[in-house]
């Protein structure tokens, strides 16, 4: 298949807008939906000829909605209900009584917000509100949005939301300094015992001997989670004299320098820091990272500060590690269960200060972060796409349809590729190449770059991507997405023959997925409608891109398939797949397994130990 041309185009600083020449012709248009691991479709009639911009509209029932922008009032009749569960600030609020019905009904039952629902277009909550499938169920079609006035959107049910067409908007950076700040004001609360100091005195004590505390200046703090909150803080830490470190497998070393923070793995961030303040978020990666055993490797009399998410903790762990002094002091905003029990050991612990979710709750910020949900909330009402929205974008059915595998094979391929990036590599620079036997402009590949986005980015945070902010997700990482099509001598019927993604200036967990260019490069085809992995670096493989896989390379020679087969058949791990690729016969090969289960420690032990197995790495796909 011989390349004949390429066009190459660099997105930067590109919002997400459909083009407005794009019809649809009369059919069932198809409302397509990302969760972490599904795509749920749901069916609209949309009339002949309607553009994608009226898609939008219909889907989210919102055509008798006035379209004029800023203050401009909808019509009367056609106004849109708008609940808001949980406080707001008036600017925000302003700006929804301009465009429907405002109802500010805080503190409402489960029930009471099932019962009331069915009356609203729009809801608009923060943290405290649990927006459950019940919700959305009760809501009987006609919640046709849901913003959260803040970052973390945990207590939405997104798959709900997603099965239900109800687009999920949030408010992602106008709280990252109010986080910032309280994260310091912890950190210097608690190294002088202000809180136990105040609640001392009130009680009728003098306890200037007790309260004496630790001075930050000189003293080492690591930031666990180097992004908008963790760097914001390191800055601020800089400013009282710290010495700051950080550990962020995903944050490139440039923008920690630009701070003067020296970026470091996990355990020397631990080891050495005086100060450990934690800003990453809560993925399965994370989720009680800190525990038993991490505590026991921390310097004795470490002090914890956590304004993330509470189950990055192991809450039990802490507690011991206070009581035997490991740690010798944490001051928590965020827990586990919110609000935690009254008679919680950790909140009751006299070496621990505690704040009931404050992070985000400064007057500037609550005013920001309702500005931020109003407009997008606003903007969703109108059937406009928000860069902001974590779940619901809408394409075409037609191109949807024909790409529908291809989307598979793209998630899939930035999953993998991201995973085969080494420990402390930013990764800002990412290339993807479609080879098509189409023209360079008859090739929609938006939705591709929003699945291999998707693919890259999820499991390193907690952002959700979809069509919708998938570019801005990556801009605001510092990610730059270039897209190149090489047009391939192949049957124009498939849209495209294959993709292949690399990641520059990175190290590799697997180095024979280095090209020469130094770039980690796998690449992809549709065969039989089944996403395959079939190249790594620059060897050729064919593995079904389902379960795990395991990459090794190996000296090439007989019976190195048996020699790892049967020490995965011993460990009970079912192959579904395998394939041998080899560069030059008889010197390096490697071996894509394709495997059902997740092979233990000792298992992958054991194939390290093979003699001419020279390196191999485990994916989870
Ligand atoms: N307490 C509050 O009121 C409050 C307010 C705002 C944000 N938050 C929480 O703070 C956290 C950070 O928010 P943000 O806006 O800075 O998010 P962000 O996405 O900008 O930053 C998160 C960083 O964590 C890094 N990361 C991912 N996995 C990691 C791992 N295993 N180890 C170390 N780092 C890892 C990512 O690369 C990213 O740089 C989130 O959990 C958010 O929900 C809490
Ligand atoms: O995720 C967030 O934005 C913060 O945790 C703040 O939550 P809140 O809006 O309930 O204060």
């Amino acid at each position: 298949m011989a390349a004949s041309t390429s066009a190459s185009k660099t997105l930067t600083n590109q919002s997400t807008s459909f083009p407005p020449h794009v019809k649809i012709s009369n059919f069932p248009a198809t409302h397509i939906s990302f969760s972490k691991s599904s795509i749920s479709l749901q069916k609209f009639t949309i009339s002949r000829n309607s553009t994608i911009s009226n898609v939008l509209k219909t889907v989210q029932g919102s055509e008798s909605v006035s379209k004029t922008r800023g203050s401009d009032p909808a019509p009367k009749s056609t106004k849109p209900t708008i609940l808001v569960s949980e406080k707001l600030g008036e600017g925000g609020l302003d700006l929804l009584r301009s465009f429907g019905n405002v109802e500010c009904l805080y503190n409402l039952s489960p029930e009471d917000l099932c019962a009331k629902i069915s009356e609203c277009d729009a809801l608009i909550v923060r943290s405290g509100t649990k927006v459950t499938r019940q919700v959305f169920e009760a809501a009987k079609g006609k919640l046709k949005v849901v913003g959260r006035a803040g970052v973390g959107i945990d207590n939405v049910d997104l798959q709900a939301a997603t099965e239900f067409g109800c687009l999920v908007v949030n408010a992602p950076t106008a709280n990252t300094i109010a986080a910032a700040e309280h994260g310091i004001a912890l950190l210097a609360g608690m190294a002088r015992n202000v809180a136990q100091a105040d609640a001392s005195m009130k009680a009728g004590k003098w306890q200037r001997n007790k309260y004496v505390g630790v001075s930050l200046v000189g003293k080492t703090l690591a930031i666990m989670g180097f992004g908008k909150v963790g760097s914001e803080v390191a800055r601020r830490a800089k400013g009282l004299g710290m010495h700051v470190i950080a550990h962020d497998p995903y944050a490139p070393a440039d923008r920690a320098r630009a701070v003067g923070v020296e970026l470091v793995s996990f355990d020397q961030a631990i080891s050495t820091a005086d100060f450990v303040s934690l800003h990453m978020p809560l993925t399965p990666t994370t989720n009680k990272v800190f525990n038993d055993q991490t505590f026991s490797k921390m310097k004795k009399g470490v002090r914890i500060i956590n304004v993330a998410r509470g189950g990055v903790i192991d809450e039990d762990a802490l507690v011991r590690a206070l009581d035997n002094g490991t740690v010798a002091q944490a001051a928590l905003d965020v827990f586990t269960k919110e609000p935690p029990s009254a008679d919680s050991k950790l909140v009751q612990h006299e070496n621990v200060t505690v704040t009931p979710h404050l992070g985000a709750s400064t007057v500037e910020a609550q005013e920001g972060v309702a500005v931020e949900i109003a407009e997008a909330v606003v903007g969703a009402l109108r059937g406009e796409l928000s860069a902001t929205a974590v779940n619901a974008p809408m394409v075409p059915p037609e191109v949807l349809s024909e790409l529908a595998p291809y989307v598979t094979l793209a998630e899939k391929l930035g999953r993998l590729a991201v995973q085969l990036v080494a420990g402390g590599s930013g990764i800002q620079s990412v290339k993807v190449v479609y080879s098509s036997a189409r023209d360079p402009d008859n090739l929609d590949t938006r939705l591709l770059r929003a699945m291999i986005t998707k693919g890259i980015i999820e499991p390193i945070s907690d952002a959700h991507i979809n069509l919708v902010n998938a570019d801005f997700t990556a801009k605001q990482k510092g990610i730059r997405i270039s897209e190149e099509r090489v047009v391939v001598d192949s049957s124009p019927e498939n849209p495209v023959e294959s993709i292949q993604v690399q990641i520059s200036n990175v190290g590799s967990k697997f180095a024979s997925a280095l090209l020469d260019n130094g770039n980690i490069s796998i690449a992809g085809k549709v065969k039989y409608g089944k996403p395959h992995l079939t190249r790594v670096g620059p060897f050729s493989v064919d593995v079904s891109l389902e379960g795990n896989l395991i990459l090794c390379r190996q000296v090439d020679q007989p019976g190195m398939i048996g020699q790892v087969g049967n020490i995965l058949g011993e460990h009970n791990v079912n192959v579904s797949f395998m394939s041998v690729g080899r560069t030059v016969k008889r010197t390096k090969a490697i071996m894509a397994i394709g495997v059902d289960e997740e092979p233990d420690k000792d298992t992958l032990k054991k194939i390290g130990e093979v003699p001419a197995i020279e390196e191999f790495v485990f994916l989870d796909l």
